[in-house]
């Protein structure tokens, strides 16, 4: 695909909005991806045929806002995994945008960033799970975000969505929120993590590309109370 702006290659953003008669549909899926599994690819897909979006961009945070920073395994195997994942769908991309940025990587920088940098033609979506928008009001600048973009709301198995629409409703602010109803699939990276730890399968859950990026790289053997300990260099149990 062709690319456009921000300097260097690696940087780059999908070029959209070159034909000024049209309007662009550009979703972007924030998360942070550790590992990127088949509830994310599933979500992405069934909002870019709901919402009739150009292409999806898969964006791993850098550092995300709400987990610690010790269990989060590195940017560069997030995204690594991410690009493996969704390479073979010509409307979905990985970007490198929000872990090339320094500090702790907050969706409003990022959404600042990409209206500053589209024409007017290239409207926003930012894709989440129900999960996410249960949160939302806690998420940085909650008024700006919701100027910035619509956001795609996504059912997920275990999270009430009649709850998150109504706590986006009784915010007072004015989120655009479109609710698109997915095939269930009750599959969390936690999960996903805490198998590899136990050596249970996790065929089936994510992309054998990802699956093949795990073992080759031995992420995930330990479980999530002993990398910490020896980040910190303690024995005991931190949870
Ligand atoms: N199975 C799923 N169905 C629908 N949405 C999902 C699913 N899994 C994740 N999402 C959504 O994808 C986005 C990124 O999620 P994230 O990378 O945190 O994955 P996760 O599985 O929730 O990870 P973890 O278990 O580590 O918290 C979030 O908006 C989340 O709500
Ligand atoms: O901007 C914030 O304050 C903020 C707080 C929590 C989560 N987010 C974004 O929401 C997306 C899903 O986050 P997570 O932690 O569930 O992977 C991801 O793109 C995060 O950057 C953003």
């Amino acid at each position: 695909m062709e690319r456009m702006g921000m300097g260097s290659d690696r940087l780059a953003l999908p070029a959209l909005g070159a034909d000024p008669s049209r309007e662009y549909r550009l979703g972007i899926m924030g998360g942070t991806f550790d590992p990127i599994h088949y509830g994310h690819l599933v979500t992405a897909e069934e909002a870019r045929d709901a919402l009739d979006l150009d292409l999806v961009v898969f964006m791993p945070a850098g550092s995300p806002a709400f987990k610690a920073p010790e269990r989060v395994t590195s940017a560069e195997d997030r995204y690594a995994m991410t690009l493996l994942a969704t390479s073979a769908n010509p409307a979905f991309d990985a970007s490198r945008f929000e872990i090339e940025r320094a500090g702790t990587t907050y969706t409003v920088d990022t959404l600042r960033a990409l209206r500053a940098h589209y024409p007017s033609n290239v409207k926003l979506f930012f894709i989440t799970g129900a999960d996410a928008i249960l949160e939302i009001l806690s998420w940085r600048d909650a008024h700006a975000l919701a100027s910035l973009t619509t956001f795609i709301a996504a059912t997920r198995p275990g999270y009430d969505m009649a709850r998150a629409a109504e706590v986006v409703q009784s915010s007072g602010i004015g989120f655009d929120v479109r609710y698109i109803e997915i095939p269930a699939l009750s599959i969390s990276s936690t999960d996903i993590r805490r198998r590899v730890a136990e050596g249970k399968s996790i065929r089936y859950l994510t992309a054998t590309s990802v699956i093949g990026f795990i073992k080759k790289n031995g992420l995930y053997r330990q479980d999530f109370s002993e990398r910490v300990d020896e980040v910190r260099g303690v024995g005991g149990d931190l949870s």
